[in-house]
């Protein structure tokens, strides 16, 4: 269970999130959605340790992740925007991370045969197509097995094949009982993936819960409709 209590983070006087409390679940799939600049990723960042909140505390099983970064060790993130070291290869990526992070790869060929990049093995990250670098990102999050799986904005750079393998593989990992949280725009990929929905816009969680009960409650059969009502009361 990860639970945000109370946290704020500010950037100088910009108050990014404002007080949040969040009780993200287990086993589940969770998507973060709300407007450009809402603090989607630095939500993720915070949970991750990559940013420090002003005030409060995360909590992933009861322990507060400033104090343990032990739990870093089970978490798979795959980043919006990710820079890896750009005259490195594929293959040379691949083998620094095994080096640095603890812990056996469980299933790094077949990860690497799924999204189809054994072609791109050789070629240096900096000569990588965009979507190709967004599917190296998604072999890192996964091929540690973590329990707990981060996508900010997945399918962002993918083509409409890739993409849909990528989401076929996120509903192997949620069969396998893995918590997903996930962040994107496409509000069809949130309907077709997440069981649980958080609703943020200006550092405020306007909702937080199962996404049938939101579609209930604005009478919607889609989320589109749903969260765009949403967004015009948030900004009236
Ligand atoms: N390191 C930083 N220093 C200063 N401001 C920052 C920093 N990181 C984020 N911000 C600001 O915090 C706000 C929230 O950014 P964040 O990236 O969390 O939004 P988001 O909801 O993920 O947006 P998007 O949907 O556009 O990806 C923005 O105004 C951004 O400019």
């Amino acid at each position: 269970m990860i639970e945000f209590k109370n946290i704020t983070k500010k950037f100088g006087k910009l108050t990014v999130l404002d007080g949040i409390n969040l009780e993200i679940p287990d086993g589940q799939a969770t998507g973060i959605v709300g407007p450009n600049g809402s603090g989607k990723t630095t939500a993720i960042k915070s949970l991750l340790g990559l940013v420090k909140p002003t005030e409060g505390n995360i909590y992933v099983n009861e322990e507060t992740v400033s104090e343990n970064w032990q739990y870093r060790d089970g978490i798979g993130y795959m980043p919006q925007v990710a820079r890896y070291p750009e005259n490195m290869t594929v293959a040379e990526l691949f083998r620094f991370i095994k080096k640095i992070r603890n812990g056996e790869p469980s299933h790094e060929d077949e990860l690497i045969s799924y999204f189809g990049l054994e072609p791109e093995l050789d070629k240096a990250m900096r000569t990588l197509s965009g979507g190709n670098c967004q599917k190296v990102g998604a072999v890192l999050s996964m091929m540690f097995n973590p329990d707990l799986l981060i996508f900010d904005e997945p399918t962002a750079g993918l083509d409409p094949r890739s993409s849909v393998q990528f989401k076929n593989k996120v509903r192997e990992l949620k069969s396998e009982g893995k918590t997903i949280l996930l962040t994107t725009h496409i509000m069809s990929e949130i309907e077709e993936l997440a069981d649980y929905l958080i609703f943020i816009v200006e550092g405020k969680i306007k909702y937080h819960g199962p996404m049938q009960q939101l579609l209930d409650a604005h009478k919607s059969q889609r989320l589109e409709g749903a969260v765009a009502k949403m967004m015009e009361e948030a900004a009236a």
